[in-house]
């Protein structure tokens, strides 16, 4: 395919709240200049107010759009897609943890795997925003055995950018000071956010905060339960900051990680690490063509190595309750 035909982006759960912000980034350009279609999957009973926001697109009047198709049928939608991200699945409310939104998702994530692998263009990349992601990403995955495994992430992103930000406030350096950062394992509160391999200014992070109390006590719990903040603060889970991150994320998969850093991805494990294989944990990786790389060779002391396999035994549980559940 020539770049300047369009790229093929389905997003599912288009009329939801991170829809409604990540639509207009992705059709303005945000993956660079080559044109987009929108292709947006919805339930039936919201293809209604989709249209309206289809209606709103439209009146940006984006160079970069080159057309939008709506509909509730997966086999449709996600025809020739060349990216897919699924976001559409039922959202955390107040005082609910991860774990409870596993059966409720499951089926959804079942049914688009399937399509994805009879419909989706060969070389489709598909980023898992909806909640629990990793292990809506693990399901997908498992019902599409024709599109390889490697095709399939889910975010961790707007953790790693939290880190990021948290980091940049502690040692009042700016965001773009801080380099490698690494987020392991689940998009949940176990989550590891990692600063012994980060760097700020290119010196190593831990070092420079050089306060294991903030990092454990205030660094760690502020990144990793920043989504039930944001929850308890709003109302209703972030949107405009998850939509921002799963546009960094795909714009770093097709276009590559920058030169001196790395970012976070919750890809298949191939072992690294000890963590088991074919979780999908989050790892440092480096990107480059469309494709990802674990980032070998770190080293890890007890304190990180004990946080990497908790948020791993959370995944194998996840994992577990799902095949129970018939879904992988
Ligand atoms: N990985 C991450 O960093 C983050 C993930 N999330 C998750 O993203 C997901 C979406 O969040 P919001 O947009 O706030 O939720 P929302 O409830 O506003 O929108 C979800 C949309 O998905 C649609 N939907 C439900 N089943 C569907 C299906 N089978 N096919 C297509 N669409 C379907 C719903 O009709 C709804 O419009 C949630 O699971 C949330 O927990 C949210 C923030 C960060
Ligand atoms: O916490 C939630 O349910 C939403 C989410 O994933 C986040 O903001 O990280």
């Amino acid at each position: 395919m020539s770049d300047s035909s369009p790229l093929k982006v389905a997003v599912t759960g288009a009329a939801g709240q991170i829809g409604y912000s990540l639509l207009f980034r992705l059709a303005s350009g945000a993956l660079g200049d080559r044109p987009i279609e929108l292709r947006l999957l919805e339930i039936e009973p919201a293809l209604k107010a989709l249209e309206g926001v289809v209606m709103e697109l439209d009146d940006c009047a984006f160079p970069t759009l080159a057309g939008v198709e709506i509909g509730h049928e997966a086999d449709k939608i996600f025809d020739g897609v060349n990216l897919a991200l699924l976001v559409g699945a039922r959202p955390r409310t107040k005082g609910m943890e991860r774990g409870d939104l596993l059966e409720a998702n499951g089926a959804i994530f079942t049914a688009q795997g399937k399509a994805l692998n009879s419909v989706a263009a060969d070389d489709v990349r598909i980023g898992v925003t909806g909640n629990p992601a990793n292990t809506n990403a693990l399901i997908a995955m498992t019902n599409a055995p024709d599109i390889p495994k490697e095709r399939f992430s889910a975010l961790t992103r707007l953790d790693h950018n939290r880190a990021i930000s948290q980091l940049a406030a502690k040692t009042g350096a700016s965001v773009t000071d801080i380099k490698k950062m690494t987020i392991w394992g689940n998009h949940s509160a176990t989550q590891y956010p990692d600063l012994f391999h980060a760097e700020v200014n290119g010196k190593n992070a831990a070092e420079t905060v050089n306060d294991q109390d903030w990092l454990e006590n205030d660094f760690i719990p502020t990144v990793a339960k920043r989504g039930a903040a944001i929850i308890e603060a709003r109302g209703s889970s972030s949107a405009a900051s998850a939509a921002s991150a799963t546009i960094d994320a795909a714009r770093d998969w097709l276009h590559g990680s920058a030169a001196d850093d790395w970012v976070s991805m919750a890809v298949v494990s191939d072992g690294s690490y000890g963590v088991p294989e074919g979780l999908i944990y989050s790892f440092p990786v480096i990107t480059k063509n469309g494709d990802w790389e674990i980032v070998q060779g770190l080293e890890i002391d007890d304190f990180s190595r004990s946080r990497m396999e908790a948020t791993a035994n959370e995944l194998i549980e996840e994992r577990d309750a799902v095949k129970e559940l018939g879904l992988i």
